[in-house]
This record gives C-alpha cells, sequence and structure tokens, in this order.
C-alpha cells in the first residue's frame, strides 16, 4: 500500500475529430495523496473534464501509465475497469444527473444495485448515507420535489454509498447560489477531513476552491500553478 492514491505517469491523451488530432495532453505527471482534496481551475478546453474522466477510468490515455493504490489501472479491460470505478469512484456532476421518475432513495441505492449487496444491507446503506446528507426525511421524494441544493445532496449520498476511496467532482456548485454552494462545499469539506474521501473537484470558482487543500491551475493540458489554500 502507497501513500499515493494516484499516479499519472507521462500520461498523453488525444482525440481524433474529423481526421484532425488534437492533442490534450502530453506526458502529463501527476500524484495525489491519500486524503488529498484538489481543485482543478483553468481556462474553459484546458483538459479538466477530460482529466476527470481519465482519473475515474471513463476514458483511457492514449499512452502512459495510470496507477491507483499501486496497481495500474489503464489497461484494465472495459468490465475490469467499470468493476474498478463502481468500487472505487464516487462521480459528482453540475446537473445532479438524477433519475427523474425514481425517489431520492432509489436513486441512492443504484450504484448498489451493482454490487451483489443484499436487499437488507442495501436499505441500510441507503439510509446511512442519506442521514448523513441531512436528507433522511426527503426519502421517498422524487428529484423535481426538491431544491437544486437537495438534489445535489442526493447525488453526493449516491457517491458515498458504496463507500468509494475518491471522489470527482465535475462543477458540483456551479448550478447552485453561493449560500447552497458553500453548503455543498463543507460538505465535501467533511467527508474529506473526517470521512478521508480523497477528491478532485474542477471548478471555475475561485470561491469553491478556497474549500480544497490545494488547487492546481491547468493550462493547455499542463499544470501551470500550484496553490496551498490556507
Ligand atoms: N470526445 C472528444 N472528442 C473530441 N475532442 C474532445 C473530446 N472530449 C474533449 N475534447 C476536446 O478536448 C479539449 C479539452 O476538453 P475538456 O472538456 O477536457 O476541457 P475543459 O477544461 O473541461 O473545458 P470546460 O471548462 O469548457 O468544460 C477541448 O478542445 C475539447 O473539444
Amino acid at each position: 500500500m502507497t501513500d499515493n492514491l494516484f499516479e499519472l505517469k507521462k500520461v498523453s491523451k488525444s482525440f481524433v475529430k474529423a481526421k484532425e488530432t488534437i492533442s490534450i495532453f502530453e506526458g502529463l505527471d501527476m500524484t495525489i495523496k491519500s486524503g488529498d482534496f484538489i481543485a482543478i481551475m483553468g481556462p474553459s478546453g484546458s483538459g479538466k473534464t477530460t482529466l476527470l474522466n481519465l482519473l475515474g477510468g471513463v476514458d483511457q490515455p492514449t499512452s502512459g501509465e495510470i496507477h491507483f493504490d499501486g496497481k495500474r489501472i489503464d489497461n484494465l479491460s472495459e468490465n475490469g475497469l467499470a468493476a474498478w470505478r463502481a468500487a472505487n469512484v464516487g462521480f459528482i456532476f453540475q446537473f445532479y444527473n438524477l433519475m427523474p421518475m425514481l425517489s431520492a432513495a432509489k436513486n441512492v441505492e443504484l450504484p448498489l444495485l451493482l454490487t451483489g449487496l443484499g436487499r437488507s444491507r442495501r436499505k441500510a446503506s441507503v439510509e446511512a448515507a442519506l442521514k448523513l446528507v441531512g436528507l433522511d426525511d426527503r426519502a421517498g421524494h422524487l428529484p423535481k420535489e426538491m431544491s437544486g441544493g437537495q438534489q445535489q445532496r442526493v447525488a453526493i449520498a449516491r457517491a458515498i454509498v458504496s463507500d468509494p476511496k475518491l471522489m470527482l467532482c465535475d462543477e458540483p456548485t456551479g448550478d447552485l447560489d453561493r449560500a447552497t454552494a458553500d453548503e455543498i462545499l463543507k460538505m465535501l469539506q467533511l467527508l474529506n477531513r473526517e470521512f478521508g474521501k480523497t477528491i478532485v473537484m474542477v471548478t471555475h470558482d475561485p470561491e469553491a476552491a478556497k474549500y480544497a487543500k490545494k488547487t492546481l491551475h491547468l493550462d493547455k493540458g499542463q499544470f501551470v500553478k500550484e496553490e496551498l489554500m490556507a
């Protein structure tokens, strides 16, 4: 076991669009320690979402290696990567990505349906996750019956219900007003400090980045500045 949760070694990523190769990263190195809370900032098109997709095993590098907890993951099969994701990563998105026809509890339960966990243990895990985000009284409500902040809290409960080590957040407060955004960011900070979750958060908002332990600035596929937060 290593203190480094993630290691990206000389990672390159390119896309082919209309017969043209677009290179996003070339030989990128990055280390994420267990317990880090990292904000990633940078101009539009600098590669932030592409980086999150590589970290989350949603996409694979064109070349280079990605190691998680000492094990190489970039060369896993599609099924292997899906299993790794289900066990290790919780995702949070700007627009919550909840299933509109499912209650809060059913949304939170979704990742557990892939695990083979029995019904009563699934129910207990869902209840615990909803309690942690302060929505135990909203278990039966549909997303449309909840505010944006409440929907994002359901999404956080869904992200943590299978107890992953890593949380990847893409603009988690981009659709929320300042006060609600601060509530969500405090919740992420609590999950990092008290529950040991390692968090990587893409954001355009310097106020949101203040909740992280450090901010990495990305420009044209390269880290150009690192800021340690107070
Ligand atoms: N699947 C894809 N196919 C082709 N090009 C892609 C693909 N995904 C991303 N890109 C390109 O990669 C570059 C980086 O995109 P990315 O979404 O990572 O940027 P970003 O920093 O997250 O931007 P934003 O802040 O606007 O969300 C862009 O030029 C984008 O057009």
